[in-house]
């Protein structure tokens, strides 16, 4: 957003609009300050002084989850910047999100009405929209039962423990035959634009009970756009704090509109295709059981909470959605961290062969004897922080933090990041080392500390597909951890710099793969 927001406004300096804008910010920010009265005994926010129009954006710069931990250094856990004409409170520290986000839960559970959140899923989004309280709550809870009870049902034959476990098996062996089909014919690939067809095909199976080929180029299409997606919705476009920059032309918006006109699209013939062929006495999928959910609640005249079928339908949206590009990020991240470091993709190796074999499949309940695969997964949340801030938040009401007041409608960025590698939490933050989190006879996971990763935010907006991603990253990686060698390509060092976005990537890059044979374990 920044990085954006800096080459729209110098482009426009010059105008009469901007002059006249300028005079009427001034005013605008002048009447605020002095007319904000305090309540007795709370303080103001400290926080950077802002300019004009663009507030603090510069000194926020390309990496804000970097220049907002500095900035903690200097402000404390709580402190306000200002971006474009937008206040927005940033939150740090492990305890002070947990007083937020958990203890007064109530308070910081809204979402902002972001000018670019109305552009997703076309304003109805279950994670961006601004539904009150009552739908919002509704609509979570359709969607989580939703997602439990079709990742829970049982697999199609007795060697599956449940749905999961059989979409993920049969993912996991289908991107190997990938891996090692584009391995002969190119010698290389980008494990980004495999894996995300792979964990893309898993969710499309619980939400839509179909797959793609890794080659049809209407899904391959679709998902790899994330980027585009994300280097909006990280934390708003510059119109989203400049409301006059909304009129003006900006090609990330435009891609950004983009973006989720063909997602909605995607799945709104899905959706229809369902619709047709509806058949009440068999739920074949999540969608199908949004669209029963519909028929029955027209039968329940006391429901209380009025929800429109097209916003109950819409839920399928939200869940495919979030459901591939984090999954698939996260696992991607950990496939880089293995290539980088050769000695532990080793050693996960030797567990797998000792606790599993090599002989079978890797299975969900095996998780608890590879507690080093766990300890890795834990390090590669925590290191890479993908995910830096959670989606931004908003007060619903007049509410202090820490002893500072804090208006209702202000918009919260959580970081997420400097939570990960805050040293008072971790030892030497920046290393990548799973071993921190296991005992010392390296038997043991330490839960305590695993719990204090932050990743999939916290309190009433907990990411509701938590369970199902961690299943995910786990069996992904255990299958192809026994079955496949990542490796560099000779003389590209790995470059494990995040860009920037909603998702942090790791830089786009080519790897290969040795398919292990039983002759050289
Ligand atoms: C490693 C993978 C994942 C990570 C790191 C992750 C992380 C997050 C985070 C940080 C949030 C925002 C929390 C907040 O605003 O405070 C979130 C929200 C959400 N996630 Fe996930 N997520 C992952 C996978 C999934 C999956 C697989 C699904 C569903 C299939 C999912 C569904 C959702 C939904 C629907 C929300 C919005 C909840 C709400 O606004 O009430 N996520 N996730």
């Amino acid at each position: 957003m920044v990085l954006m927001m800096v080459p729209l406004v110098g482009s426009v300096s010059v105008s009469e609009v901007l002059v006249a804008l300028t005079t009427a910010c001034l005013v605008y920010l002048l009447v605020r300050y002095f007319s904000a009265e305090l309540p007795e005994g709370l303080r103001r926010l400290p926080g950077p002084r802002a300019l004009p129009i663009i507030g603090n954006v510069l000194e926020v710069g390309g990496r804000p989850y970097l220049s907002l931990t500095a900035m903690r250094k200097r402000y404390g856990d709580v402190f306000q910047i200002q971006l474009g004409m937008r206040p927005v409170v940033v939150l740090s520290g492990l305890e002070t999100v947990r007083q937020a986000l958990v203890r007064q839960g109530e308070e910081f559970s809204s979402r902002p009405d972001l000018y670019s959140f109305r552009f997703i899923n076309e304003g109805k989004s279950l994670t961006f929209s601004t539904d009150g309280a009552g739908v919002w709550r509704a609509r979570r809870k359709l969607a989580y039962n939703a997602l439990r009870s079709f990742s829970t049902l049982k697999g199609t034959t007795p060697e599956y423990s449940c749905m999961l476990e059989e979409h993920i098996c049969k993912e996991a062996a289908d991107l190997i035959q990938q891996l090692h089909g584009v391995m002969e014919a190119d010698g290389n690939f980008d494990p980004y634009r495999h894996i995300v067809v792979s964990v893309a095909n898993v969710i499309c199976g619980m939400c839509f009970g179909r797959r793609y080929n890794h080659n049809d180029q209407e899904l391959v299409g679709l998902v790899t756009l994330s980027h585009e997606f994300g280097e909006v919705a990280s934390n708003g476009n510059p119109a989203d704090f400049i409301p006059a920059l909304r009129f003006l032309p900006s090609k990330a918006m435009k891609r950004f509109v983009d973006v989720n006109i063909r997602f909605i699209t995607f799945v709104q013939k899905i959706v229809s295709e369902h619709y047709a062929s509806f058949d009440k006495d068999n739920i074949r999928d999540i969608t199908d059981s949004l669209i029963n959910h519909c028929e029955d609640r027209k039968l329940d005249e006391n429901s209380n909470i009025q929800v429109s079928d097209e916003k109950i339908v819409g839920i399928v949206n939200d869940l495919f959605g979030a459901g591939f590009d984090t999954v698939a990020t996260a696992l991607s991240w950990s496939v880089m961290y293995m290539v980088a470091y050769p000695e532990l993709q080793e050693r996960l190796h030797q567990e797998l062969k000792r606790k599993v074999d090599l002989d079978r499949t890797p299975r969900l309940s095996d998780k608890q004897h590879l507690p080093f695969l766990e300890a890795f997964i834990l390090e590669s949340f925590r290191h890479s922080s993908f995910l830096p801030f959670t989606i931004p938040h908003c007060t619903s009401k007049d509410t202090s933090l820490n002893g500072y007041f804090i208006p209702k409608d202000t918009c919260v960025f959580i970081n997420q990041w400097q939570i990960n590698h805050d040293p008072e939490q971790w030892t030497d933050p920046s290393s990548f080392n799973p071993d921190r989190f296991l005992s010392a006879d390296g038997t043991e996971v330490n839960k305590l500390l695993g719990e204090k990763v932050m990743m999939f935010g916290m309190g009433k907006r907990r990411c509701i597909g938590e369970v199902i991603a961690r299943n995910e990253v786990f069996l992904f990686l255990a299958i192809l951890v026994q079955k496949l060698q990542f490796l560099a390509l000779p003389g590209q060092p790995v470059d494990l710099t995040p860009e920037y976005g909603l998702t942090m990537k790791h830089k786009r890059c080519h790897i290969k793969a040795i398919v292990r044979t039983r002759d050289d374990q």
